[in-house]
């Protein structure tokens, strides 16, 4: 290998970037991803090359050692220059390169390529500030393309697969099902590859003053619990909950479909039979197993697809070791797998987790902040796209927001109170975030505030996103509004303070349709509710089936409380009259559309934030540790405590999983 090794690369390039030689920082920057891909592929040889098999005893582990380290010493001359340190590792897989990438080449001009950076390291960081910003200006250029928002480390079998589902819908199912079997083995191959990378000897520095069934069986409980990700870097957007935990099931699904539409029973059959592998008692599956086999010509008996079969009983073997290393040591196992039968789970630990899955299934898209709870979940609220969640802001921040609507109506001008177009017992008022930063500048409400109810907008955005698991959501619209009670007004009161809608159609409850049309607002993909008190009677929201009457479910607002729910007619809501008081909240609007998205948010972006960030410094800002990450690194529960008989335990498990590999 000829190249430099990736970080060396990655470090020039980052110190020409900070001296703003682009072209120079341009291609060392793309020699470091160069680079680490050649490396990549002499470690996943010698992988191949010194399997693990057979190595059952401390001997043959140092055998395979040897023979990784003279495999890439024929290759790379000194390994050890080329071996990534943890951090760089995870500099590497979060994209940073990309981030200093897509600067380089927006100076050098070269905008397909800097729009193409971009969106990589966007998509691995959906909730880095600067790179959405980045992202959305390039987006409303001309003269980039759709096609320029690629992920240039996207790894093939997606596109296929993608492909693949476009072809089933169009019921051109001959063409579909050979784009999913090459899809499928696509797939599968990335697993291979994955799994053999988890088998570098890389993780072992820094052990050494263990003894050595200690180290063993960590490092087993590490290459194992490695392999079982694999499952979930393949399935998952990398920087986004896995959607789609089962990438290999979905094939299967779709294959099975599309061969029993071209009337091929035997391969609908093996197919089945694979499935079943996965899910042994899905009667769906068994039924239609059974008429395929009806069907079918051949006598012989079909047995599931081989490469499908030995992934399941690896994975298996696997995980019975885990979960018995889980139970013996301090050594947590995350399952990335909703298939894993009951049975091989110990029973001491079946309890925990199955109350862990049932939560992980119920909570949804991973929230990125982490005093955020769900409180109400969809189910909880009737309805798919709604969800209540607390703790989104906190006392001391709805106080702020409450103080900013305080000042500025005392500042007289943009916060009068009007009477509510809605009903004629209340009055209500509005404050925009530009009109708050537009108040601070001139010294008429607290700048911090001001700057505040921007964050606390951007904080819903962020949430929504990640709730919904959408892709990149721009602001329609957002506003603090506060419904007040007149007072006086209030007797024998029947009507609403907001009528039952829709927030992206007009509602017809006689025709129980939600038309899609102007003068609704329709290009609106979500909308949030974040309250700011509950100091007032009245005001809970309330959500409704179309017929604008039966009501679904009421949420009582109270400070730091956001209701995110999407913005068609499947959410009719409306809120009940204010009859004292005042009630406060922002609401806001999302659009998926980057045509549609508001222009004074950048206005007001600018102003909060300073210019774009230009200089990609924020691309290494740590993100919050993750549960993935924290299991990705094998940490123990509790880490420096020993049990008593730590150390015997550990000899005992480290024999069990050599006798067993
Ligand atoms: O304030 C609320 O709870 C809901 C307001 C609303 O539905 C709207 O403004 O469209
Ligand atoms: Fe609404």
């Amino acid at each position: 290998l000829t190249l430099k090794p990736p970080d060396e690369l990655l470090w020039d390039g980052v110190s020409l970037f900070s001296r703003g030689e682009w072209s120079e920082a341009r291609d060392k920057l793309l020699g470091a991803l160069k680079s680490l891909q050649e490396v990549r592929g002499v470690w996943l040889r010698c992988g191949e090359e010194c399997g693990l098999q057979g190595a059952q005893l401390e001997e043959a582990v140092m055998e395979r050692a040897d023979c990784l380290l003279s495999c890439e010493r024929l290759q790379l001359k000194e390994p050890s220059l080329y071996r990534l340190t943890q951090d760089t590792e995870k500099t590497f897989q979060k994209g940073a390169p990309y981030n200093y990438l897509q600067v380089a080449h927006y100076r050098l001009e070269e905008l397909d390529e800097a729009a193409a950076a971009a969106y990589t390291f966007y998509v691995r960081n959906p909730y880095h500030e600067q790179i959405q910003g980045d992202v959305t200006r390039y987006r409303t250029m001309k003269g980039v393309p759709e096609q320029s928002f690629r992920d240039l480390e996207e790894p093939p079998y997606k596109a296929l697969f993608a492909q693949a589902m476009s072809l089933l819908s169009q019921e051109r199912f001959a063409t579909a099902v050979l784009r999913l079997e090459e899809s499928l083995s696509s797939c599968l191959s990335t697993i291979h590859d994955c799994r053999t990378l988890c088998e570098g000897t890389r993780e072992r520095e820094n052990e050494t003053h263990r003894d050595f069934p200690e180290v063993i069986a960590e490092y087993y409980a590490q290459v194992l619990q490695c392999k079982q990700r694999c499952i979930l870097e393949v399935s998952s957007s990398p920087g986004q909950k896995p959607t789609q935990p089962d990438i290999l099931v979905s094939h299967l699904q779709m294959l099975q479909e599309g061969y029993a539409q071209l009337g091929d029973w035997e391969s609908a059959a093996q197919i089945a039979r694979s499935l079943l592998l996965f899910h042994p008692h899905n009667e769906t599956v068994l039924e239609s197993l059974n008429g395929y086999e009806q069907k079918q010509q051949s006598q012989s008996e079909i047995r599931p697809r081989e490469n499908i079969a030995s992934y399941v009983r690896q994975a298996l073997s696997e995980k019975k070791l885990l979960y018995y290393v889980m139970e013996n040591l301090d050594i947590d196992f995350q399952d990335p797998d909703l298939w894993t039968p009951e049975e091989i789970i110990p029973e001491g630990l079946r309890e925990r987790i199955r109350a862990e899955r049932a939560t992980a299934e119920e909570a949804g898209g991973q929230l990125p902040y982490e005093e955020v709870m769900v409180t109400l979940t969809p189910r909880q609220m009737n309805g798919t796209s709604r969800v209540t969640l607390d703790g989104v802001l906190s006392d001391e921040e709805c106080e702020a927001l409450l103080g900013l609507v305080q000042e500025a109506e005392a500042s007289g001008e943009a916060l009068r109170r009007r009477r509510s177009p809605h009903t004629s017992h209340e009055r209500i008022q509005g404050l925009t975030v530009m009109q708050a930063l537009q108040l601070a500048s001139s010294g008429l409400v607290d700048r911090n505030r001001a700057h505040f109810l921007y964050h606390a907008t951007e904080r819903v955005r962020v949430l929504t996103q990640s709730y919904f698991e959408t892709k990149m959501l721009h602001f329609s619209y957002s506003q603090l509004v506060c419904r007040s009670a007149i007072e006086g007004e209030q007797e024998e009161r029947s009507d609403l303070s907001h009528p039952v809608h829709a927030d992206n159609c007009i509602l017809d409850p006689e025709e129980k349709e939600c038309w899609r049309e102007p003068p609704a607002y329709i290009h609106r993909d979500y909308s949030g509710m974040l309250y700011l008190n509950d100091d007032f009677l009245g005001g809970d929201l309330f959500f409704t089936e179309l017929d604008g009457t039966t009501v679904t479910a009421e949420v009582r607002p109270r400070c730091g409380r956001l209701v995110l729910f999407s913005s068609g007619g499947e959410n009719a809501h409306g809120v009940r009259a204010v009859t004292q008081d005042r009630r406060c909240a922002i609401t806001l609007w999302f659009t998926g559309s980057a045509g549609h998205a508001e222009q004074e948010r950048f206005q007001a972006r600018t102003i909060v934030t300073g210019e774009v960030s230009k200089t990609g410094e924020e691309a290494e800002s740590k993100p919050a540790r993750t549960g993935r990450e924290a299991s990705r690194t094998g940490t123990s529960r509790n880490e420096g405590t020993d049990k008593p008989s730590g150390r015997q335990q550990r000899r005992r498990v480290a024999r069990k999983i050599r006798d067993e590999l």
